[in-house]
């Protein structure tokens, strides 16, 4: 915005048939705007000529800038110092620019021997607003043991994506309950789809999609949470799961125990988001009980292919899939009789409508049914009948992706609402100054960090463990924190709707992410191991493990 303008010449236009306000040292002219604007056109013509930004941050948060902005604005005042220059690459973790709402952060002098202990590594920049608990802790320059230079760079690549190209969209695309298919293919360009596979490596060979700021052969699974912990800052569900709800818990089982021939056939074309998958088990009947799945696949008589008949709910992604990751029965003997098949949509039968939710409103929930659909043996994903080992080997990261996701969400609910009180008041203070509402914030935190460091610590387990140990041994333990992160997100969601009041109550606007989150908790306390199956699973498979390694009782 190159034009400059003295405070005497936005002054002039002060009435409804000229009207421009100034903002942060920007100027708008908002003539053709007051019609429209949804608090009313009297009020915006009360500071016509002025600078409004008091009165503008009372009511709007930031994501109404960014969307405006490019309509609005015509020029800044001539006071206001100009931008420094971008650099042309992602700047390197250690010299990440602050953004303008940023504070100036003195680092602390690091003691020169905490360099000799080779446990205690360098703290990495100060990155994002440093609120205290709105970020993981290592974003504030305290020590990690677990995150370097190449988490940093990820993280400065997705943030800056996600602040140009979605926050301001975020609520829109909910409301229509879609997401543009474009930003979905960015997925896959920007490699994040082949990132986010679970896998102990980068998938090389299924790719040539490249995370730019981290080299292929460095990532691992702390990079996978950070992706989706960033993602997760859009504070929608339903955005999270439209990329990769579908996606993260339907693809693994394919590259993980696929046919060769088929893994190379589909996959390629996944993780370069031009096609679609997702996971098909919960059954309008049978959900955490997938033993009693009765979607059936019958073997031909010349055993060259299956013909699969039944229904399943809840699927996310469905409407928009090619491909389904469907547990099947194939015998009658439980969960002895269960496999998974990889189905195509092209094969004729397959079905799919929208159902109708409470929450997570973009990620396209679906009923799908299956009518004689016709599937080739060699889509069958692992051994016959042994589908259970199948599903259950996947539920780690499904739980593991839910958690991120919700330890985030309850952070988003937490930073919005410490913002707010900061800003709102009420009985002539700021609700940040009210002792009743501190202890809510405090609640928030210190279920937030507690989940977040028993997060860390599983990835790390999972990080040197193999799947099937990982699957073994940490199954109770994940269930668990699936448990305690969803707790934690429906404590946060609803704490932080009181202290927005009737703005959470209204969609959009200030409390329109908290609105959101609110709806989209279920979406998360059910899908993936319901609260109390997980609370019952986490002691019940945990005894079961440490029986085996000789646990005196
Ligand atoms: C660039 C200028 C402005 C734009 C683009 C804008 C945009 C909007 C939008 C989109 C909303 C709907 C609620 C939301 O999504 O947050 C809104 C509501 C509102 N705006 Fe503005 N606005 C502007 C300036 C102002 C100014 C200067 C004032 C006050 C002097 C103001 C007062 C209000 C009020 C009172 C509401 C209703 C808030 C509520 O529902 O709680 N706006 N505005």
């Amino acid at each position: 915005m190159s034009q400059t303008f003295k405070s005497a010449d936005v002054a002039s236009h002060n009435k409804g048939d000229s009207l421009w306000i100034i903002v942060d040292e920007d100027v708008y002219d908002v003539t053709k705007f007051q019609d429209e604007h949804p608090g009313g056109k009297k009020i915006l013509q009360r500071v016509g000529g002025k600078d409004a930004s008091k009165q503008f941050w009372k009511y709007h948060n930031e994501g109404i800038l960014k969307k405006f902005q490019p309509k609005l604005q015509i020029g800044s005042l001539d006071s206001k110092p100009k931008p420094a220059a971008k650099p042309a690459a992602p700047a390197p973790p250690s010299t990440v620019a602050p953004s303008p709402r940023e504070e100036k952060f003195e680092t602390l002098p690091t003691p020169a021997d905490a360099h000799e202990d080779e446990e205690v590594q360098a703290t990495l920049d100060p990155y994002g607003d440093l609120i205290p608990f709105a970020d993981p802790s290592w974003y504030q320059t305290y020590h990690t043991p677990y995150f370097n230079e190449t988490h940093a760079a990820l993280r400065a690549e997705v943030r800056e994506w996600m602040e140009e190209e979605i926050m301001a969209n975020v609520t829109e695309w909910d409301e229509a309950k879609v997401v543009p298919d474009a930003i979905y293919k960015a997925m896959g360009e920007r490699g994040y789809l082949a990132g986010l596979l679970g896998a102990h490596k980068y998938p090389t060979h299924l790719t040539n999609a490249r995370v730019k700021s981290v080299p292929a052969e460095k990532w691992d699974l702390f990079h996978e949470m950070l992706l989706t912990d960033e993602l997760s800052r859009s504070g929608s569900g339903g955005f999270v799961w439209n990329l990769i709800g579908g996606y993260g818990i339907g693809a693994p089982p394919v590259v993980k125990h696929g046919k060769p021939a088929l893994v190379n056939r589909i996959i390629p074309e996944i993780l370069a988001g031009e096609k679609r998958i997702c996971l098909a088990i919960t059954e309008p009947d049978a959900g955490s009980d997938v033993a009693n799945l009765t979607c059936e696949a019958k073997l031909t008589k010349d055993g060259k292919h299956y013909i699969v008949n039944g229904e399943k709910k809840w699927i996310t992604n469905g409407i928009w899939c090619d491909y389904f990751t469907t547990a099947v029965r194939t015998s009658d003997k439980g969960m002895n009789g269960l496999s998974v098949l990889l189905i195509e949509r092209s094969m004729g039968g397959v079905s799919t409508r929208r159902m109708d939710c409470q929450g997570v409103w973009s990620s396209g929930t679906t009923y799908v049914t299956f009518e004689d659909v016709k599937v080739p043996v060699e889509n069958l994903i692992g051994k016959p009948n042994q589908g259970f080992r199948v599903i259950m080997t996947n539920f780690n990261h499904e739980r593991i992706g839910i958690i991120i996701q919700c330890i985030r969400f309850s952070r988003v609910c937490y930073e919005e609402s410490i913002k707010y009180a900061n800003k709102r008041r009420t009985f002539g203070q700021k609700l940040i100054n009210h002792p009743v509402i501190r202890l809510k914030l405090a609640h928030m935190a210190r279920q937030i960090e507690a989940s977040y460091s028993w997060l860390e610590s599983l990835i790390y387990q999972c990080q040197k463990m193999t799947d099937v140990e990982a699957m073994l041994k940490l199954g109770g333990a994940i269930a668990g924190l699936k448990a305690q992160s969803t707790t934690t997100f429906e404590f946060c969601a609803r704490e932080a709707s009181q202290i927005f009041g009737g703005l959470s109550y209204s969609r959009g606007g200030q409390g329109g992410k908290i609105e959101r989150l609110y709806r989209d908790v279920r979406a998360y306390a059910i899908p993936g191991g319901s609260e109390e199956i997980m609370l019952d699973l986490s002691i019940r498979q945990s005894l079961r493990v440490h029986k085996a390694m000789g646990m005196k009782l």
